[in-house]
């Protein structure tokens, strides 16, 4: 049977050691490095406030500037604690988030439509635990949890580090939400899928940046 309402939690690290790997594409086209995180987080988070199996999202994250905004979009911010990277800062928010279907989604999927996050939390009521493989095949853009703790096993192989601990795979058409932005190539894809608003605007306002990614008119 389908559960309903979710609480979905989003990781952000400080701005100024987010996205390491788009700093060769944003630094030869002159973009500002933190807008275009911000705008892959803004339209991750708009997509999952909007997506109709949603209760709350929560941000969990020490950026003033994430925090302020996920508040305008309408999610709540925890701090990053216990500070011991990802994996605790997804537990901490998972409990502050409350509710028996948790999900962490990751922060960096531009092109995620809300109906595609709808039909992959209807998929995870197959299971207790489930979790969505990254474009790449290696990583986890998104890990459910229903009745029981989340465990999350984020980092480098982590849809292997996720199944072997007995999470279900779930596959469907949802290219947006497989769609994770971590090189250049990955942003150019996400551009090719669509993405939202916030991407989309920041592209209009960064000509350069639109040409290096194929985006310009
Ligand atoms: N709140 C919180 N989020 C984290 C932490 N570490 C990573 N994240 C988030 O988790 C996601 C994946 O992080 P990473 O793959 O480590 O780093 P990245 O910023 O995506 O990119 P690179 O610098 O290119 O490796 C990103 O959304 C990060 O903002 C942490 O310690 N706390
Ligand atoms: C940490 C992960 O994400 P990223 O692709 O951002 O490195 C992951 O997939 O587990």
């Amino acid at each position: 049977m389908a559960v309903h309402p979710w609480s979905v939690v989003v990781p952000a690290k400080r701005l100024a050691v987010a996205k390491t790997r788009l700093q060769p594409l944003t630094g030869a086209s002159g973009a500002d490095h933190r807008a275009v995180v911000l705008a892959l987080l803004a339209d991750t988070v708009a997509a999952a406030v909007a997506c109709p199996l949603v209760g709350s999202v929560v941000v969990v994250t020490d950026e003033p500037l994430a925090a302020q905004l996920a508040g305008g979009l309408g999610a709540r911010t925890v701090a990053d604690e216990p500070d011991r990277g990802l994996n605790p800062a997804l537990e901490h928010g998972a409990r502050a988030a409350g509710g028996a279907a948790v999900a962490a989604l990751s922060s960096d999927l531009p092109a995620l439509r809300p109906a595609e996050l709808a039909a992959a939390l209807d998929a995870a009521s197959a299971a207790p635990r489930c979790f969505v493989t990254d474009a790449q095949g290696t990583g986890t853009t998104l890990l459910t949890a229903v009745g029981t703790p989340l465990r999350p096993r984020f980092g480098r192989d982590s849809a292997r580090a996720h199944r072997d601990d007995g999470a279900l795979p779930l596959t469907g058409d949802w290219p947006g939400l497989l769609r994770d932005v971590d090189t250049p190539a990955d942003l150019r894809a996400a551009v090719h899928l669509g993405v939202g608003t916030r991407t989309s605007e920041l592209l209009r306002s960064s000509p350069t940046l639109a040409v290096h990614l194929g985006a310009a008119r």
